[in-house]
């Protein structure tokens, strides 16, 4: 039943709108006609509010974006971001009053929130406004801004909406030559951490066409770094706090080097945009596995090829972790680097 045509529901939704504020706003859509979702904003009040915490400021722009994502499929709910100069008092959200009312353009008739200690400025600013309180206990989603901004965004990953999880969730690239476990550390890292990973695409891409050896075209490697970001993309809608991806561009132009001893200007471009949280490097000192798509078995090409990966990979200023040793190291080393970035908040 609808208890008015109008509806507010307003915050500051910082870092970003988390599940509570999203049950808020989906109760608050399905009591009124048109809903505004108000993002009030002061930058340097609200860095200030993050410095020191455990997550980073996010800008109203990304906040609107989220908003608009999570309200898509409701075409009775609207989101504006309203600039409200701040001090942290309730005599501030006088000044915000004006350009809220600007935005919605009519007479609010309720208005949203999940505190009745908000009901006195309410009834001061809108007085002709109804107060409705959804969940004041915070029993459906415990959970509070304040608390992620101090305790940070791993903590409390189950609370973020799936359109926000991506923008937090770490990317973990695997690197080597060929036959170093790249793909079964990638592999075993994601079924351990629970989550989503990316196989390298070159692989798939010339196990379509049945092979590799004297078949390798000039165009393969955009082709297949394009396809790599592309599904990397994909998977990151899906990681649960972390994605480990094998093989990225700088690897892709390597075996150009390595197969037509040719570089890629659009692989030096994809390399120089691309953005990874930790990178590990397999050193090539396991056993050479001849899967029937690999070049390059013999131990002084190995240690050539590698030579050439590490110097591609120090040209783009890449820093990463070694890792070496038998297969049982190797995991276990991966996955020290691996906890600790993910108890990193950010
Ligand atoms: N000028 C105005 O009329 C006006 C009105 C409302 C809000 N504001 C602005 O918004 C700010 C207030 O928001 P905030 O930053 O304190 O809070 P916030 O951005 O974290 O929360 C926004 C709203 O969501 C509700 N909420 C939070 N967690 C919830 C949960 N787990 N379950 C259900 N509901 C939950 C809050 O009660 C609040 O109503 C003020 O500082 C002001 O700048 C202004």
């Amino acid at each position: 039943m609808s208890i008015g045509r109008v509806g507010m529901f307003g915050g500051k939704f910082l870092p970003f709108p988390h599940l509570g504020h999203v049950y808020a706003m989906i109760q608050a859509s399905t009591m009124v006609d048109e809903l505004h979702v108000i993002v009030s904003h002061d930058a340097a009040f609200e860095e200030a509010l993050c410095t020191g915490g455990k997550t980073r400021f996010e800008s109203a722009t990304m906040r609107l974006r989220w908003w608009t994502q999570l309200t898509k499929d409701l075409p009775h709910v609207q989101v504006h971001a309203v600039y409200e100069e701040q001090t942290g008092a309730f005599s501030d959200w006088e000044r915000g009053r004006d350009g809220i009312l600007k935005a919605i353009g009519k007479e609010i008739d309720v208005v949203f929130s999940s505190e009745h200690a908000y009901t006195p400025i309410f009834s001061k600013l809108y007085p002709q406004a109804k107060h409705i309180i959804i969940d004041a206990k915070r029993e459906q989603y415990a959970i509070s801004g304040t608390k992620i901004r101090n305790e940070g965004v791993m903590k409390h990953w189950a609370m973020i909406p799936k359109v926000v999880q991506p923008h937090y969730a770490k990317k973990v690239v695997v690197v080597g030559t060929e036959s170093c476990g790249k793909s079964t550390l990638v592999k075993n890292l994601a079924t351990l951490y629970n989550t989503t990973y990316v196989e390298e695409y070159g692989r798939t891409f010339y196990e379509k066409l049945g092979g590799c050896e004297g078949i390798t075209i000039k165009s393969d490697y955009a082709e297949i770094a394009f396809e790599h970001k592309y599904h990397e993309k994909m998977e990151l809608q899906k990681a649960n706090k972390v994605l480990f991806i094998d093989t990225e561009a700088i690897v892709t132009q390597y075996f150009s080097q390595a197969y037509l001893d040719q570089t890629q200007p659009i692989l030096g471009a994809i390399s120089k945009i691309q953005h990874y949280d930790l990178w590990l490097f397999l050193e090539p000192d396991v056993t050479w596995v001849d899967d029937g798509t690999r070049s390059f078995g013999a131990d002084n090409i190995r240690e050539q090829n590698n030579n050439l990966l590490k110097e591609l990979l120090a040209k783009n200023k890449i820093e990463y972790k070694v890792i070496k040793g038998d297969f049982q190291t190797r995991l276990n080393e991966a996955m020290t680097h691996v906890d600790a970035l993910v108890t990193e908040e950010n």
